[in-house]
């Protein structure tokens, strides 16, 4: 029984997954002369022939030449899956310094992480479920120091964790929604550059602080009976190093050390207590990291566990310790459930309602413009004809600009929805729009430099860079759309003229959302790229061609963008130039002819 410790893993579901990755021995170790202690024993078991006991049994063990998308499959598709349902889900990584958190997490451009890999994900079970649309979130923070930080806005400094019904959140977080996978990622690019990492002993780019991505999936059924909303987030979490401060050189890196070990030993001490299955006090709130994965560990969902280790010498025990919290992570019961959302806690709902009191006040607007105006309107109407046409006018223009930011409210607030296109639940399309997307895409593809015609796709297996794991932002676009279809659809007479108006600024809003995602892609390719010139320093070789591709996939995506912000000058002064001008006086035109009669049926009916 010393020999070897294998956790009942049958009960799978209702534990925590854990994993274990190894990684290879590094250049810098095998040149110090490491060897190898600790190694993977078939599927399940963690061996090492110079620590009692001598092996440990897991989920799952992955050796050191398995792709991260392989771990993915394992350790983190069937938590997003569970997130898409409602099941609110945690993945982590664990380890020491350089045992591969950050690979496995965020990966780099040719080996995507866990975290691209999720999002893409994500994106592909939405085209998969038709009948439901969603409205996903993103936010990203670290804890540093004890101290969370939101990695989205700077200026979010030191915030405070709190607790409603629903368990614990970050008051005054920035959640951003995102449209497609480009989007997200560029936000976690934006988030990397105030990241606290600093070089230790061991790893040039040391995470010295916890991350938590989430994504926040709020989804309803699009038929008729509305059966209440879905809710559920997915924490993708990259711990910072769990050795030991000791081996840390400066004041400041043995401050930092000392903190993450603070929540790192919460961390073990919860997970410890939970394992013993009694009911005793748990430290949740001994430090920010327990405190606000409280309701993951405390049951509240899948959680699964990657511990990455690394099979060298000089950590031999180090990794042991890593294993024994794995082993003890295992023990841990989890009973995940399905979260509904309370209606008024529901954004999607709340964006919903209010597309459709806004499409009812714009009813309303038109119905009063057009017929049945009350005498009273009437009255005043004739009155300010009298007093002059110019005043007249100026009032309908006034109105016409206000009905037009009613329209683009609701078009802003529909495009966030977003629901597959493999759809065949009929929802109001107006057709002429559904052209003018396609083509959008055509002209797009002939100015484009790729020729790319892949929509966010549902295969979402066997890619292995990054640029092909996220598709072209012009076709994540066309690959979902927004929901309500054309606010248009509730025009009365007068549709013709607006339709110009719509169509225009739908091109240009598009236009707009594609030159922003490109942009945070550039940023995104641009930060990796700093992260592997100062690499190259290291391995001028085995980085060269890495460098050479992403330097050419970023001046192909920013000639993109440039030619895309060309398109939006022409396209903004054209729909000024026709559309709205020559519609505005038209209607303005018909609206006083029609105005003229009502004052003279009424003159002719009050008897003057
Ligand atoms: N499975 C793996 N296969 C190949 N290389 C790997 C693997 N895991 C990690 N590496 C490499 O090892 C180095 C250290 O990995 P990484 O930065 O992910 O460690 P970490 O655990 O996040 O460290 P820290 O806690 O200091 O941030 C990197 O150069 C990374 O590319």
């Amino acid at each position: 029984a010393d020999e070897l410790v294998i956790e009942d893993t049958s009960r799978s579901g209702d534990s925590i997954s854990v994993t274990i990755r190894f990684r290879p021995l590094s250049e810098r170790e095998i040149q110090r002369g490491d060897e190898i202690t600790w190694y993977p024993d078939g599927d399940r078991l963690v061996r090492c022939d110079y620590v009692q006991p001598s092996a440990y049994g897991y989920d799952r063990v992955f050796g050191p030449s398995t792709a991260t998308e392989a771990v993915y499959d394992v350790a983190a598709r069937p938590v997003v899956k569970g997130a898409m349902e409602g099941i609110n889900g945690t993945v982590f990584a664990y380890g020491v310094t350089s045992s591969g958190k950050t690979h496995t997490m965020h990966g780099d451009q040719n080996c995507p992480g866990i975290i691209p890999l999720a999002i893409k994900d994500v994106f592909s079970l939405i085209q998969e479920t038709p009948g439901r649309e969603f409205l996903l979130r993103v936010s990203y923070l670290e804890i540093y120091n004890e101290v969370i930080n939101d990695l989205l806005d700077p200026t979010g400094q030191n915030l405070r964790v709190r607790e409603d019904a629903q368990g614990t959140y970050v008051e005054g977080i920035k959640e951003e929604v995102v449209l497609s996978p480009g989007h997200a990622l560029s936000f976690i690019a934006a988030g990397e550059e105030h990241r606290h990492v600093g070089s230790n002993n061991f790893n040039l780019f040391s995470s010295r602080s916890h991350t938590i991505f989430t994504m926040m999936i709020e989804s309803s059924d699009r038929g008729d009976e509305y059966d209440g909303a879905m809710y559920s987030q997915l924490n993708l979490i990259d711990l910072a190093g769990s050795e030991s401060s000791k081996t840390e050189t400066t004041g400041l890196r043995r401050r930092e050390g000392s903190y993450i070990n603070k929540s790192l030993l919460t961390l073990g001490t919860v997970i410890g207590k939970l394992s013993e299955g009694r009911a005793t006090h748990i430290p949740y709130r001994d430090s920010k990291l327990t405190r606000l994965l409280q309701s993951s560990l405390s049951g509240h969902g899948h959680v699964s566990l990657i511990c990455t280790i690394t099979p060298a010498s000089s950590n031999m025990e180090e990794t042991h310790n890593t294993l024994k919290f794995a082993s003890r992570a295992k023990r841990v019961e989890i009973y995940a459930s399905r979260n509904r959302l309370v209606d008024e806690k529901s954004l999607i709902k709340k964006y919903q309602r209010e597309i459709s009191s806004l499409k009812q006040e714009l009813d309303e607007f038109r119905r009063g413009m057009l017929g049945g105006a009350s005498q009273e309107e009437i009255m005043i109407l004739r009155q300010q004809l009298e007093e002059g046409q110019v005043k007249m006018q100026s009032r309908l223009e006034e109105e016409e600009d206000a009905k037009a930011a009613l329209m683009s409210r609701i078009q802003r607030l529909t495009k966030l929805i977003l629901v597959s296109t493999k759809t065949n639940i009929p929802v109001l399309t107006d057709s002429s729009r559904l052209q003018h997307q396609n083509s959008v895409s055509e002209e797009d593809k002939l100015s484009s430099s790729q020729d790319s015609t892949t929509v966010v796709q549902n295969d979402s297996t066997s890619k292995d860079t990054l640029s092909s794991a996220l598709p072209d932002p012009l076709d994540e676009i066309n690959g979902l759309r927004s929901a309500s279809g054309d606010p248009s659809s509730v025009t009365g007479s007068g549709q013709d003229s607006m339709q110009v108006g719509i169509t225009e600024s739908d091109h240009l809003d598009l236009l707009i959302e594609q030159v922003k995602m490109l942009a945070g892609e550039i940023a995104f390719g641009t930060s990796s790229l700093k992260r592997l010139i100062e690499q190259s320093i290291e391995d001028p070789e085995g980085t060269k061609n890495q460098i050479e591709n992403l330097e050419h996939e970023i001046q192909q995506k920013r000639r993109h963008l440039r030619a895309l912000e060309q398109k939006i000058m022409e396209s903004g002064e054209a729909s000024v130039a026709n559309a709205s001008m020559v519609d505005m006086q038209q209607t303005i035109t018909k609206l006083t002819a029609q105005c003229n009669e009502k004052a003279f049926d009424l003159e002719v009916k009050i008897g003057r």
